[in-house]
């Protein structure tokens, strides 16, 4: 079963647009959300809730259409854009309070572990709390009212390395019994390296890939060389930066010749991306 379907997603503001943007996140999988400062991770997540109007397209979530069911929806979702920023002269507990209302599966139990795990005062309030500290509250809300499916973006940014890690080693638990699926954008790519099951690309509105992790690095090459060798590949390049030594590009791997002399190696996500954030900028 799919956990999100999203299929021809087309959204316009004046100067952006979302263009037929469609992508799948599996049952019981990570699925990473990446692209650029102002790619529209952002306007896509938004779009998924219904938090934006959208010019045409279709989402469903957990196997029905989200418009339709979405207040049946969004107690089984649990989402969070970076930290919590409202009530902020009020505690924790306060907030909380209200909050857990709305939910008809609230798990008092699963939201008190959280907060221990995250080292939250309950007594703080929100004013008092550090970015990273926002973000972690806002994510213990989203994991205790049973969310089915979790629609985070850029839940890492604003933790350190360790908050990072840890957040990241708690999504792969939450998945393992194959029930829960996670959507989370960022452009900390290798959080994805270390977690993601599957990678989206957004890059101007529109989606570059989206598979399985393995299949997405495997999609591209990463060559160097000189510049003979340079003017034998360059018209099949994505893009590619040259040096005193000669280039390195990006291709994908379709149009290599696997035969050639051209030193070739798998590109990381963040390689992929810087790429073909260069592609623009040697066409425009
Ligand atoms: N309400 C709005 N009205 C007009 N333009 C908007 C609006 N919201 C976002 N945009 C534009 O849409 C584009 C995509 O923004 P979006 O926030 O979706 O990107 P993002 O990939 O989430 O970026 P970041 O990584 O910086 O958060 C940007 O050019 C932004 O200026």
């Amino acid at each position: 079963m799919l956990a999100l379907d999203v299929r021809n997603l087309n959204k316009k503001y004046e100067h952006f647009q979302l263009k037929d943007v469609s992508f799948q996140v599996k049952k019981g999988y990570i699925m990473g959300f990446i692209g650029a400062n102002g790619a529209g991770k952002t306007t896509t997540i938004k779009s998924i809730l219904n938090l934006t109007t959208i010019d045409s397209g279709e989402i469903s979530t957990l196997g029905k259409n989200f418009i339709e069911h979405e207040l049946e929806m969004k107690q089984v979702i649990g989402y969070a854009f970076g930290g919590v920023n409202y009530y902020t002269r009020s505690k924790i507990k306060k907030v909380t309070n209200v909050i857990k209302n709305f939910y008809e599966n609230w798990e008092e139990e699963t939201y008190y572990n959280y907060l221990k795990r995250f080292n939250l005062d309950e007594n703080k309030k929100i004013a008092e709390l550090s970015e990273g500290m926002k973000v972690k509250y806002n994510l213990a809300l989203a994991l205790s009212h049973g969310s089915k499916l979790l629609i985070l973006d850029e839940p890492t940014s604003g933790l350190d390395p360790v908050a990072r890690d840890n957040l990241l080693e708690l999504f792969q638990e939450l998945v393992e019994e194959g029930e829960v699926s996670i959507l989370f954008s960022t452009h900390i790519t290798s959080d994805l390296e270390k977690c993601a099951d599957y990678i989206t690309y957004i890059h101007n509105g529109e989606i570059i890939n989206s598979s399985e992790k393995e299949d997405f690095i495997n999609t591209y090459r990463l060559l160097s060389g000189d510049d003979s060798q340079l003017a034998k590949v360059k018209d099949q390049l994505i893009s590619y930066k040259q040096n005193s030594f000669g280039f390195t590009g990006l291709i994908h791997d379709q149009d290599f010749d696997p035969k050639s002399d051209i030193n070739s190696v798998r590109p990381n996500l963040e390689e992929i991306m810087i790429y073909f954030s260069k592609r623009e900028d040697m066409y425009v």
